[in-house]
């Protein structure tokens, strides 16, 4: 039966409230991001393979594992990068990287996303890196969502912004076509993500991404995730069903940490 994150919150622990000021602070999405993400590197142990997500919440959490490396909190701990770019800020910040192949086995991976559902699936990649992000987290033990509570929605496609696929740019036109009529009835307009510049965005993998926009929930998630797989030309799609074990929202009532 489907439930709404409404009826979910009666039954969620408050685990830390903004202290009561007067007048009431307003905590910036940035700043709620930063308490989720500083939330997230507490379940960080010395010795840990750790999966490090892409975003601007993501990047708090690598930004604090460099931190506490720095000054000897945490020691041995070896990153595996989800993106390019965190790749980068990892070097930067001194993280030791490897890669799967290396290290197949992830203890724990920390990453955001772009919609919760309240059994906690997940849409990700309007920051164009869920192949890899499917990859890492898909390889670890544990997955801990870090989200601010705009990110909550009843439904995936929810909010009304882009449900991602990552596709082969060889037709993918072709593809996007099929991508819109498989859910038709759901509304769905597929359109071609741009890179701001008036060309396609790449991915890190050299393909194009769809933006899927859905004015009507898909229905069952698992068939149209099978569905979306068995398109010829697609190479991944941003819904990560049954993915994430812990989920810390952050909003302006405090910090709620949701468990699969
Ligand atoms: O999936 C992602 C990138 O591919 C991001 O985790 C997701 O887009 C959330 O981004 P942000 O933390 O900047 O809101």
């Amino acid at each position: 039966m489907a439930i709404a994150w409404s009826e979910k919150a009666s039954s969620m622990e408050v685990l830390a409230s903004p202290p009561s000021l007067s007048p009431p602070v307003i905590l910036t999405q940035d700043e709620l991001k930063k308490i989720a993400a500083y939330k997230a590197v507490e379940f960080v142990e010395s010795g840990m393979v750790l999966g490090l997500g892409t975003g601007s919440t993501a990047k708090h959490a690598v930004d604090r594992i460099g931190d506490l490396l720095r000054l000897g909190k945490l020691k041995n701990i070896v990153g595996i990068p989800t993106s390019k770019k965190t790749q980068e800020q990892a070097v930067s910040l001194g993280i030791p990287l490897s890669d799967l192949d290396s290290h197949p086995s992830i203890d724990l991976a920390i990453d955001g996303a772009d919609e919760v559902d309240p059994y906690l699936n997940l849409v990700k990649g309007r920051g164009g890196s869920l192949l890899r992000e499917k990859m890492v987290e898909g390889a670890c033990k544990k997955f801990v969502c870090i989200v601010d509570e705009s990110k909550l929605v009843n439904h995936l496609g929810g909010s009304g912004l882009a449900m991602p696929v990552e596709v082969v740019p060889f037709c993918w036109k072709f593809t996007a076509r099929k991508l819109q009529n498989m859910f038709e009835s759901s509304g769905c307009v597929a359109k071609l993500r741009n890179d701001g510049k008036g060309e396609a965005f790449v991915s890190d993998n050299g393909n194009y991404i769809v933006d899927l926009y859905l004015k009507k929930s898909i229905g069952d998630l698992v068939v149209a995730s099978d569905g979306i797989l068995r398109i010829a030309g697609v190479v991944e799609h941003g819904m990560f069903l049954d993915m994430a074990t812990t989920v810390i929202v952050a909003g302006e009532l405090g910090i709620t940490i949701n468990n699969k």
